[in-house]
C-alpha cells in the first residue's frame, strides 16, 4: 500500500474555452470535474494501475463531501478528517493548443485542534506499514511551513520512506528532516536554490545541493525493526517537455525524456510522474509489512516492466548501468515508468490521471550522465 497525504485538496474543474481574452466572458466548450490536490492524484494513479493506495485528506463543505464520493468511486481508500471550512475548488481553463491556465483557490484556515486531528490521521496511517508516505501540495492556512517535516519524521521514526512534493520553506525543511524522495518542478527547485537554472547542470547543482541540506537524523526510529531497507536519498525534477532528471546521492545524474505529444491539459503530469516512479520503485523493494504478508508489494509488482517497457533499451544499455547505480536498474526503470505516465497525462484532458492503456507504446529515452549544457527553456 502507498499512503498519500494531501492537506490542501480540492475538487478540479476544467472548462475548455477556445481562446482566453483577459477581462471577456468565456462561453465554455466542455466542462469536467475530478477530484484533484497532488497527493490526490498520486493516489488515483496508482489506483488506476491497481495498486492499493490509501489518501489521508481533510473533508470540510460541499467540495469535501464531493471529493469523498468522486475518490471512492475511483477506488481510493480514503481517510478524511473532518475540518469545519469547505476545502478547495480549483479551475483549471484550456484552450484548443493545450495552454492551460489555472486558478486556485486559497483552501481553508485549519484551527489548532484540525491540525492535531490531520497530523493524527497521518500517523495512524503509518501504522499500516505503507511502502511510501507521499506528501504532496501547498499547505493550507494554519499548517506552518514546518508541518511537511513533522510529518517526514514521524514516517522515519515507523521505517517509513518519505517522499514530498511541494514547494518554498516546506519543500526546504521536508529536505532538511531528510525526506527520502523530493519531487520539485524546476520553478520549485529553482525558488529554493534562489538563482535561475538554465541548463541541465544547474537542474542537477541545486538537486544535489537540496540532498545535501538534510540534517542527520535526532535519533534512532522507534520501531525496533526498520519497515524497509532505506531507498538512496534522491531528488526527481519534473521537466516538462524535458522530461525528468533522477539526482541521487553519490550517483550519476539520469534524465529521461519521452518523445513530444500533442498536449492537452498539463495538470497533474508531475503527479502522474511521481506516482509511476514510486510505483515501480514498490514493486521490487522489500518490507517487513510486505515479508508478513498482505501488503501492496503484490499489487504494484509486474505491471511496470509493461508499462516502461516502450523505452529506448538501447539508450539505457548502452551507458555503465551498474557500479555506481547498483540500485540501477529498478531506479532508471522507475524514472522511465514515471516520465510515461506523467507524458500519457499530458495527453488527457483536465486533471485525468492515466491508466495502463493510456501509458501504453509511450516511448521514453534514458540518458545517464545527460548533457549538462543542455538548456531547459525552449
Ligand atoms: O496548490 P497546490 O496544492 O500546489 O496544487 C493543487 C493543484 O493545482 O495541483 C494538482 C495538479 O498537480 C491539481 O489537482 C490541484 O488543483
Amino acid at each position: 500500500m502507498i499512503l498519500t497525504f494531501t492537506p490542501n485538496p480540492s475538487v478540479d474543474r476544467t472548462i475548455g474555452v477556445p481562446h482566453v481574452h483577459r477581462g471577456r466572458v468565456h462561453q465554455g466548450t466542455s466542462s469536467r470535474i475530478d477530484p484533484g490536490g497532488k497527493g490526490v492524484n498520486v493516489a488515483r494513479a496508482l489506483s488506476l494501475h491497481d495498486a492499493k493506495a490509501v489518501a489521508v485528506i481533510p473533508i470540510g463543505g460541499a467540495e469535501g463531501r464531493v471529493l469523498a464520493g468522486l475518490l471512492e468511486e475511483s477506488g481510493v481508500e480514503v481517510v478524511g478528517v473532518p475540518i469545519a471550512q469547505p476545502i478547495r475548488g480549483n479551475v483549471t481553463v484550456t484552450e484548443p493548443d493545450g495552454t492551460t491556465t489555472k486558478f486556485n483557490e486559497p483552501g481553508p484556515v485549519l484551527g489548532g485542534d484540525e491540525r492535531a486531528e490531520l497530523l493524527g490521521g497521518v500517523t495512524a496511517a503509518l501504522s499500516r506499514s505503507p511502502r511510501w508516505l507521499v506528501c504532496c501540495g501547498s499547505l493550507p492556512g494554519g499548517l506552518d511551513d514546518g508541518f511537511y517535516a513533522r510529518v517526514v519524521d514521524a514516517g522515519r521514526r515507523r521505517g517509513v520512506p518519505v517522499a514530498v512534493d511541494t514547494s518554498g520553506a516546506a519543500l526546504l525543511r521536508a529536505a532538511r528532516a531528510g525526506a527520502d524522495l523530493l519531487k520539485p518542478n524546476a520553478h520549485e527547485l529553482a525558488e529554493v536554490h534562489g538563482r535561475a537554472l538554465t541548463t541541465l547542470g544547474d537542474v542537477v547543482d541545486a538537486a544535489r545541493a537540496l540532498l545535501e541540506t538534510a540534517e542527520p537524523p535526532s535519533g534512532a526510529p522507534a520501531t525496533a525493526q526498520p519497515a524497509s531497507v532505506a531507498p538512496p536519498r534522491a531528488v526527481l525534477v519534473s521537466l516538462g517537455s524535458h522530461g525528468a532528471v533522477l539526482v541521487t546521492a553519490g550517483r550519476p545524474a539520469v534524465r529521461a525524456v519521452a518523445e513530444p505529444v500533442v498536449p492537452r491539459s498539463t495538470v497533474g503530469a508531475g503527479d502522474a510522474l511521481l506516482a509511476g516512479y514510486l510505483y515501480t520503485r514498490s514493486a521490487s523493494s522489500t518490507t517487513a509489512a510486505d515479508d508478513a504478508g498482505g501488503h501492496a508489494a503484490d499489487d504494484a509488482g509486474g505491471h511496470a516492466a509493461d508499462d516502461a517497457g516502450s523505452h529506448d533499451a538501447d539508450d539505457a544499455g548502452s551507458h555503465d548501468v551498474g557500479g555506481d547505480h547498483a540500485d540501477g536498474p529498478n531506479e532508471l526503470d522507475a524514472l522511465v515508468a514515471g516520465v510515461a505516465w506523467g507524458t500519457a497525462a499530458v495527453r488527457l484532458p483536465g486533471s485525468r490521471m492515466p491508466g495502463p492503456d493510456d501509458v501504453a507504446g509511450t516511448r521514453v529515452r534514458v540518458e545517464i550522465d545527460p548533457d549538462l549544457d543542455r538548456h531547459i527553456h525552449e
